[in-house]
This record gives structure tokens, sequence and C-alpha cells, in this order.
């Protein structure tokens, strides 16, 4: 996060959303958004992510709580909020006949002090696509020009709904380091997203959602901390899981093998790597497809899924 103090840009007070048949989707969560920061909404599927970044964008009014939007009910004052607002949604929904360039000049019609049409489609790389109709982009290519749509307003707010879904390993490397270089000029980005290591590369802050309610949020960091890292190898012939020390004096918590695959799950990576190998030492033996990671975001993903089902 850059330094434009502490101004809460969005901030939701024990959010709730109702549909029709009386199912909760979102169940009284509270969270806040600072100016400059990227905050990511997290969650397994059905959690209610789009539910609540639709009650942001103003699509929708609460069935309970507060949401407030550069200080507005972003659906009552909808006509002061949208105008410094960019939306990047799912599904783009424009028609697929024009091209390109046609497509940002309709949407740059719709969209108060618009900027160049050819900046921002320069901006997330679809300069040399402009003459090209929108129903033959590639996947990845439209969700770049959903991006671009979002951008014409030069938006004080982003909301990106998932945005890299569909993007090989280049676009999406590409767009993390267009929403940075937004952050850093002063945006406030709030983004969904399935790819935990995008919310691990990208956010500042995040939240993990689970059936309605925030399981957890805080910095990537603060989210990680306490959970478990992860060391695996697989053992040579004629070696069993039995020939190593005992596990829990090299601080280990648990532990499974599938065949000489080991994974072992450590609070005490230092310590349990260091046994590991010096067993390995002293025994002769090479440790295959060795892998030592620190606890991640994935890993504080799958704990809340399962403890909460668990819990259930
Ligand atoms: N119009 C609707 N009427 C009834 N239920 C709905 C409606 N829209 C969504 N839901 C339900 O609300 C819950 C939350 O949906 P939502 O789309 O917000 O989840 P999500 O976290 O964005 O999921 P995903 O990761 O799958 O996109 C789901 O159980 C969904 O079936």
């Amino acid at each position: 996060m850059n330094n434009h103090g502490h101004e809460r840009v969005i901030e939701v007070t024990d959010l709730r959303r109702v549909y029709g048949g009386g199912f909760e989707a979102v169940r009284g969560i509270t969270f806040s958004v600072a100016r400059g920061e990227i905050f990511a909404l997290l969650g397994t599927n059905g959690a209610g992510k789009t539910s609540t970044v639709e009650l942001l964008e103003g699509l929708a009014a609460p069935a309970g709580g507060r949401v407030r939007v550069l200080g507005h009910d972003p659906f009552r004052e909808r006509a002061a909020v949208r105008p410094r607002t960019g939306v990047m949604l799912q599904e783009g929904g424009f028609p697929s006949d024009l091209t390109v360039a046609e497509t940002a000049r309709l949407w740059a019609g719709c969209t108060s002090g618009a900027r160049p049409e050819a900046e921002v489609l320069e901006l997330v790389g679809l300069a040399g696509k402009t003459g090209v109709r929108v129903k033959q982009l590639s996947g990845g290519e439209r969700r770049r020009l959903d991006l671009a749509l979002a951008l014409l307003g030069d938006p004080e707010v982003l909301f990106l709904d998932e945005p890299t879904t569909g993007l090989d390993a280049e676009g999406r490397r590409d767009t993390w380091e267009l929403v940075r270089g937004l952050r850093d000029a002063g945006t406030t980005v709030l983004l969904t997203t399935h790819y935990l290591e995008e919310a691990e590369g990208l956010a500042d802050r995040l939240a993990i959602l689970h059936q309605g309610r925030i399981a957890v949020s805080g910095t990537p960091a603060e989210v990680t901390a306490g959970r478990p890292s992860r060391m695996s190898f697989e053992l040579p012939d004629g070696y069993f899981l039995g020939d190593l020390p005992p596990l829990a004096d090299l601080g280990v918590c648990g532990h499974e093998s599938d065949g000489r695959l080991v994974r072992l799950r450590t609070r005490e990576l230092q310590r349990t790597a260091a046994g590991v190998l010096a067993w390995a030492e002293r025994a002769g033996v090479e440790l295959r497809r060795l892998d030592v990671r620190s606890a991640s975001l994935e890993e504080a993903f799958l704990g809340i899924a399962q403890e909460q089902e668990v819990m259930a």
C-alpha cells in the first residue's frame, strides 16, 4: 500500500444479502478498504463474493447492514458514486459484432470524462487489435477489453470480478503489473479471485469468505501466520517412513505417505528440514523430489474450508 493516508474508500458494516427465495448469501460481513489499497475477496464457490461486490457496485440494496463507497451509499446515491468507479464484471456482455475500437468508443460515449480509447487499449495490450470483432477475440483478450472499459473513466475505485480468469500466465502477470501501477497511482482496487497466488502476490489485504461470512482477513502474511509449512520428498527403494528419526522430535505435526512420497506438515520448518536432511546425510541416501515450502495462502484456504466443514 502506498502513502495516501488512511481514508476509508470502501466501508462495509454487518452487510447482509438475501435472495428472493429467502436464501441468505451474505451473512453479516464487515471490512474496509483504504485509498490506494488492493483488497482481495477470496472464497469457495458460492461463498458470496459476487453477491457482495454487486452491493458495493450499487446494483442491489442490502437486506441489512451498511455500505459506503467514497462516503456515499452506492445504491441510493448511485449518481454520486458511479462516475468515480470502474467496474469489470465477470461477463462484459457487450455486442460481439462490434470491433474492439467501436466497443471502446461506444463505452466512452456513456462514460463521463472518458480518457482517449487508444490510451486504455494500449494500457491493456490491445492496441494491435482495434479492428478485430469482439466475438473473434480470445477469452483472455476479451477479459483485457473488459478491463480497458472499466478504466475508461479513470476511476478512483476499481471493482474487478475475477480479472484474470481465462488469461495465460503472461497475460495474468501483465494484468497484475497494470493493477499494481494503478494502485501506486492512488486507485483503490477491490478484486475477487479464485487464484490464491493472485491474492498472495497482489493484495495488500484480503478476506476469505465462506458460506456468506468472513472466515479470516488481514494481510497475506497475517492470514498465513500460524498455518503449517510443508516438506515433501521421495524415499529411495528399501527405505520407509519408520527409518527416519521420530517425527515428533523433528517438529512434525502431521504426515502422510503414499508409496515412497512422504509429505510432512510442520510449524517448525527449519527444525524439520534440518533433521530430515541430517538423517539423509548420515544414511547416505538421496531424497528425490525434495520440496520445502512455507505456509501459503493455499494452506490457509484449505484449512478454513475443512475446519468449517467439521464445525457444520
Ligand atoms: N439471484 C439469486 N437467487 C438465489 N440465490 C442466488 C442468486 N444469486 C446467487 N445466489 C446464491 O448465493 C450464493 C452466493 O453466490 P455468489 O455468486 O455471490 O458466490 P461467489 O462467491 O461469487 O461464487 P463463485 O466463486 O462460484 O463465483 C450461492 O449459493 C448462489 O447460488
